[in-house]
């Protein structure tokens, strides 16, 4: 997703990160930093303050109630965040946002808020020596991660367009390229213009309404 997502930025379009997000929402001091503390004791903390992610890491990949406990804390949050940042795009006067989002499927949450949803597919095998190599992670290690969350086959499946990047990256950049028009000329910005004028408004009802045309 990164990869194109940065294909994507290349070309001017706003992207939003949820992973970017998630290491924000959990700074020291947040009300999910303190849930965190609270739940996961102080054990998991580097001698700054900060979480020591790889540790946090090695308990919830390891334990999916422990996985839960941390998604029911972290992601209302990343949502709430995610939420702000499309509003502020919007403002802006952009006419669409693109979400990279690794838990997209699983969560649900976000899905009925997009007309289209994009999955970068690529086959088990090449997902498994990338994320090794890119993490410095044992294949152990690596699987754990990738048995978190759906298999990309059944992400396929949902989406409502695929990009294959089991080849070159340059073969992937081609993809997005024509998806990236595609999608543009499917835009219908005047309609939600108008609709953002109304949410600055304080029209609070229309906020949803004002995220779902915004990210058609
Ligand atoms: C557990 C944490 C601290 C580990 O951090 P670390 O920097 O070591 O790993 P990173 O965030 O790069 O994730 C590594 C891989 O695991 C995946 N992943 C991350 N969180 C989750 C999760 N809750 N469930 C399934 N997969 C996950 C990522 O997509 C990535 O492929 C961190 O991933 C985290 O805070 N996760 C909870 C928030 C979350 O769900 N983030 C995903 C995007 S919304
Ligand atoms: N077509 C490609 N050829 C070679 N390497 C690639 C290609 N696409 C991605 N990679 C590499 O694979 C690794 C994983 O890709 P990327 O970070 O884009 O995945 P992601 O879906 O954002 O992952 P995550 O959800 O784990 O954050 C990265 O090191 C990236 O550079």
């Amino acid at each position: 997703k990164s990869t194109v997502s940065s294909q994507l930025k290349e070309l001017g379009c706003p992207i939003i990160d949820a992973d970017v997000v998630a290491r924000k929402v959990v700074k020291p001091q947040s009300p999910a930093y303190r849930l965190i503390l609270q739940h996961f004791g102080r054990e998991i903390l580097l001698d700054n303050g900060e979480i020591d992610r790889q540790k946090l890491g090695q308990i919830i990949f390891s334990s999916p109630e422990k996985r839960k406990l941390l998604n029911s804390i972290t992601h209302p949050e990343i949502h709430k965040e995610m939420f702000k940042q499309i509003l502020l795009y919007f403002i802006k006067g952009y006419r669409y946002v693109i979400l990279d989002v690794p838990l997209l499927f699983e969560t649900r949450r976000l899905t009925r808020f997009l007309t289209h949803t994009v999955v970068v597919y690529c086959d088990p095998a090449t997902q498994l020596s990338r994320l090794m190599q890119r993490d410095g992670l044992s294949q152990e290690e690596a699987e754990q991660r990738i048995g978190a969350q759906m298999p990309l086959k059944e992400k396929r499946g949902l989406a409502s367009h695929v990009i294959e990047n089991s080849g070159s990256r340059e073969d992937t950049h081609r993809q997005m390229l024509r998806l990236h028009t595609k999608l543009e000329d499917s835009m219908e910005f005047l309609v939600v213009r108008a609709v953002a004028v109304a949410a600055v408004a304080g029209l609070g009802g229309l906020f949803l309404c004002t995220v779902r045309m915004l990210v058609s």
